[in-house]
This record gives structure tokens, sequence and C-alpha cells, in this order.
């Protein structure tokens, strides 16, 4: 059977610009563009020109190779034409491969926000559609509130989007602009509209997530037969956001409902790039994945419950609903207080330590993670601290140096320049081969100091640390109060660009932080020595 191709529109660098928060240089928008090219959209809409300098200039060429580049402003205004409308005229001059206008499809907006009559509004359109035609370019119609529109004045909503149509426009988008339409009624109106003569080959759907459905909401109307979809990166937009074109392109492509009747221009192979997709764009933000994004996110295909874990081992597909490969993501499983001897022997044997389910010091393991949570610690976000805890117990870990002690100061007080200043500093007794050093070091606060000073003189260990570097720190309050629990866990890196998380736990946070920082330095002694794992494998 010939499956129905759907096109993907991507509006991340347009709709995803109006995210609280998100402000995109000409720069981020080039590289943005690139990524949505090689990936293989069917339009990329890379902002307004004219409303702003940025997308002026970001305009000022084509940024995409095959997917087509859209440009987006409004219709005219009311009582000029179209050559004389300065908005429209800085629209047509933008270099772009298509156009997509906003055009209002409500009544009561264009009575309020447009102050205009309705007729003059369908002019608006008309003459805005044909000039975008004249000039050579795709035209496109987003038809902002149109199923608030239609619910209000389904004559005047549906006449909005005839009237683009019939001017040329290759496809007219329904948007729900607000985001609080329901599934059932989007497949309702899409077909209503369909019925009333605007073919569903010229339909689009631009939905929000201000109910949570923009993805049901865009696959409801694809189902009533639109064929383009308008969404962005990890779903990012105005508001709640906008449909998540991730979450849509790894369901069209492997839920058989969809990919027995439609095709999108992604193959099985693009599909494998999708997780990195999703993540190179969080990187761009500067953010962290959502790790429950569906599909791409870090713990989609994880698990921590003994019973799952145990059967998915068996069988992967016992908990999985796709296979995490065909969207390049990984399956994971982890160790905590959730967890049966299935989940430590597979966490175990993905370090290299193969140890038998009747092992007796399988059972110690399990027990002291399980002893250990409940103190507070947490060794499924803590990978490098749980092997380092199952190579001590199942094998040996050497003492590679001692810390006698540490002292750590926190002091505020005036600079010689009469500026109130808080210093930290650390000093740091550490035993090596039976040597003892001394360490001082002034830092940012006093776990920097506590960092600096430990790794400052490690003796002979000292240039296999050089390129150890304190990727993040994270500092979890586990009761409240300031006698409280604190868990510290800390992502380490270095020159190899390997990351490695450790797990501190304490009532006293320094501390917290000092077992976390001792645990990332002895990991990676052991890392250097490829002994991660080995040593316990007996
Ligand atoms: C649903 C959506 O996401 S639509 C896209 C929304 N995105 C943006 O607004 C971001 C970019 N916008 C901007 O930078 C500015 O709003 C501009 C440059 C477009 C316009 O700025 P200004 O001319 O100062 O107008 P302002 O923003 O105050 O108000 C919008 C004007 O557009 C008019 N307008 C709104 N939609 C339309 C439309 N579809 N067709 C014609 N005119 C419209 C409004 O009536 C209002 O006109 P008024 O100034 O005569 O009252
Ligand atoms: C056009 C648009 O972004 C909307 O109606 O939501």
């Amino acid at each position: 059977m010939t499956r129905e191709r759907i096109y993907l529109f991507d509006t991340t660098l347009r709709d995803g610009q109006q995210t609280p928060g998100i402000d995109f240089s000409v720069e981020d928008k080039i590289a943005i563009a690139s990524l949505l090219d090689q990936f293989g959209m069917d339009y990329v809409e890379g902002g307004y020109p004219g409303a702003n300098p940025t997308d002026t200039e970001f305009f000022k060429c084509r940024r995409t190779d095959k997917a087509s580049f859209v440009a987006f402003g409004m219709t005219k205004r009311a009582g000029v034409s179209a050559s004389n409308d300065p908005g429209l005229s800085a629209l047509l001059s933008a270099k772009s491969d298509a156009i997509c206008l906003v055009a209002k499809s409500w009544d009561y907006h264009v009575e309020v926000a447009l102050g205009c009559t309705n007729e003059e509004n369908l002019d608006n359109i008309r003459a805005s559609v044909e000039a975008v035609v004249a000039s050579g370019r795709e035209a496109m119609v987003d038809c902002e509130h149109f199923f608030d529109g239609y619910k209000a004045n389904s004559a005047y909503a549906l006449a909005c989007a005839k009237t683009a149509f019939e001017a040329g426009a290759r496809w007219v988008v329904l948007c729900d602009t607000n985001g609080g339409t329901q599934p059932p009624e989007i497949r309702e109106i899409v077909s209503a509209v369909i019925a009333e003569g605007v073919p569903g080959a010229n339909l689009g759907i631009h939905a929000h997530n201000d109910t949570g459905q923009a993805v049901a909401n865009s696959l409801a109307a694809v189902e009533a037969g639109v064929r383009q979809i308008q969404g962005t990166l990890n779903g990012i937009g105005e508001r709640c956001g906008n449909a998540n074109l991730v979450t849509l392109i790894a369901t069209l492509a492997l839920k058989e409902t969809y990919s027995s009747r439609f095709e999108t221009g992604i193959d099985a192979e693009r599909l494998q790039e999708l997780t990195k997709l999703a993540h190179a764009f969080d990187e761009l933000l500067n953010r962290s994945p959502d790790p429950q994004a569906p599909y791409v996110g870090a713990s989609a295909f994880a698990t921590k419950a003994g019973i799952h874990a145990s059967a998915l081992l068996k069988d992967p597909r016992t908990y999985e609903h796709v296979a995490p490969e065909s969207v390049g993501n990984l399956r994971k499983v982890m160790v905590s207080d959730q967890g049966g001897k299935a989940n430590f022997i597979n966490a175990l044997k993905r370090r290299g330590i193969t140890v038998s389910k009747d092992d007796p010091r399988l059972d110690k393991l399990i027990s002291i993670v399980k002893e250990r949570e409940a103190t507070g610690y947490a060794y499924e976000g803590a990978d490098a601290s749980f092997a380092l805890l199952a190579s001590r117990i199942l094998g040996t870990v050497p003492d590679f140096f001692r810390v006698e002690s540490f002292r750590v100061m926190v002091e505020r007080r005036f600079d010689a320049n009469g500026k109130l200043k808080t210093v930290s500093e650390a000093v740091v007794r550490v035993i090596v081969d039976g040597e003892t050093m001394m360490s001082v070091a002034e830092g940012h606060g006093p776990v920097n100091a506590l960092d600096l000073a430990l790794r400052k003189d490690l003796g002979k260990y000292q240039s296999e640390i050089a390129d150890l570097e304190l990727a993040d720190y994270k500092v979890r309050i586990l009761n409240g109060g300031t006698e409280a629990v604190t868990r510290v866990l800390i992502e380490s890196t270095d020159r190899s660009g390997a990351r490695w998380w450790t797990v501190g736990v304490s009532d006293n946070i320094i501390d917290a932080s000092f077992q976390a920082l001792m645990d990332s330095i002895v990991y990676k002694l052991l890392k250097n020595r490829d002994q991660v794992g080995s040593i316990a494998a007996e």
C-alpha cells in the first residue's frame, strides 16, 4: 500500500523564539537551521524578518540547502495596499523559499485585535497571499485561533481558510493558538474543513501544548486528513510550548497505526540520529536534556525496578514499546533500592564484572546499596561511586593515598582596599606511600577550595589527575532545617571526554562533597589503569 506523505514544518526558530527565556543570536539560528536541514525537515521557519534586527540579518541569505526556508509575518493591514504595507514589503524582500503569513480567523480577534471589519480581514488575507504568490514564493497561511474561531463562528473561520486556499496558498495551517482544544474537537473540525472544500493535502496543523495535548492534537489532525505538521525541537515555544516534533517524528515512524499509512522525509537510518538531534539542540540552548522526554530522554529506556529489569534482561520487549536503538537511545538497567539481582548483575556486567547469581558477595553488595540508599545515597545517578563500591566489595581497590585530615575555613573580612570579601581556604593533609603532604588552596567557595587543595599535591599520582575537571556539582537537601542531611553529586570529566558521577552524603555539606570528590579521584586513578571493574572480576 502506498503511504501518504506527511510534511514536517519546523518552527523552532520562530515560535520557539517566543519561548520565555530563549533568545537566539544569528549564530545560534545558523547552527540550528543547519541541524534541522541536515536532519531532513521539509520546512524550516527561520523567524520574522523586519520584526527585529536578528531576524532581518538572518534572512539576508538562504540558510538551508535542502529544506524549504520559510519567512514568517502577518498579513497586510487594513487600509493599505499590499505593495504599500511595510511589514509585507520586509517579508517579500527576505531571502526565503516560502512565506508563512499569520492571519486572524476568529471574528472576535478581528474586531478586538485588528479593529477592522470581517470583510477587510478577508481582503487582507487574499491580497497578501496573492502578493506572495506573485513574488514566486510558496505561500502558506497560519490561521490563528482557527479552532476557537470555528467554535465561535464556523462560517467565518471557514471563510478565512477558503480565502487563503483560493488565493493560492499551498498550505492552510489550522492553529490551536491558545492550546486549549482537545483531540476529538480537532478531529471533528478538521473533517468539517475538508468537507467544506479545502483538501487535506493542503492543510496543516499548528498545535500548542497548554493542556499537554499538542502531540495528540497533531496526530488527531493527521488522522482527520491534514498533511503538514508544524512543531518545534523538544517542544519549545510560546507558554507551554508547541507540538514536539521529536516525539511526532518517532511516533509517525515507529507506531504501526501511523507508519502503515504515512511517511515523512525521515528514513529509519536518519531516525537513529533523533536522540543526538534533541540533545544537540539542548546543548546549543545550554540546558540539560529532559531525562523523561519520550523516546530521547536518558530515562526513556531506563529501569530501576527489579521486576522489570529481570524480565527486560530476558527479552527487552517485555518492558519496551520500541527498541531504543531505533531512535539512537540506550537501554539502561540501573541499580538502586528498587533493584533486584538482575539489575545488579547487569550493571556489573557493563563494567566487565561477571558475578554469579548465588555469589554471597552479590547479596552483600545489594544489601549495602539498599542500606546506603536508605540513608540518602543515590547510586542510580552516581555510576562511578557504584563501580568503586562494587569493586571494593567484590574485589579490592588499591590504597592510592589516604587523607589524614582536612580543614576548611570561610572568613568574611575587609580586604586591603576596604572592600568586604568572603574568602574560602582549605588545608588538606594527604599520605602517599608513607609520606605526608600538606596542601593549602583558596577557592570561590569552601567546596572549590577543598577540591583545589585535595588535587594540588598527590605526590606520584599528581600528573595522572592533571586533566581531571569537575563538570557539575549538585546539592540536594534530603530533609528540612539547618541540620538536614545533604546529598552531593559531582560530575567529573577528563581529556578523554569520559564523564562520571560520584556521590557523597552527610549532615555536613563539606563532608558530603569531600566523599564525592574522593570517589571521583580514586575512580580516575582506576580508570587510568583500566581497572574499573576488572579488579573485581574473579
Ligand atoms: C500566534 C503567533 O504566534 S503570531 C506571531 C507572534 N509573534 C510576534 O509577535 C513576534 C514578532 N512581533 C513583533 O516584533 C512586533 O509585534 C511587530 C514588529 C510584528 C509589530 O510591531 P508593532 O507594529 O509595534 O505592533 P504591535 O506589536 O504593538 O501590535 C501588533 C499589531 O499588528 C496587528 N496585527 C496582528 N495580527 C495581524 C494580522 N494577522 N494581520 C494584520 N495585522 C495584524 C495588530 O492589530 C496590531 O496593530 P496596531 O498596532 O495597529 O494595533
Ligand atoms: C501562528 C501561531 O504561532 C499560532 O497561531 O499559534
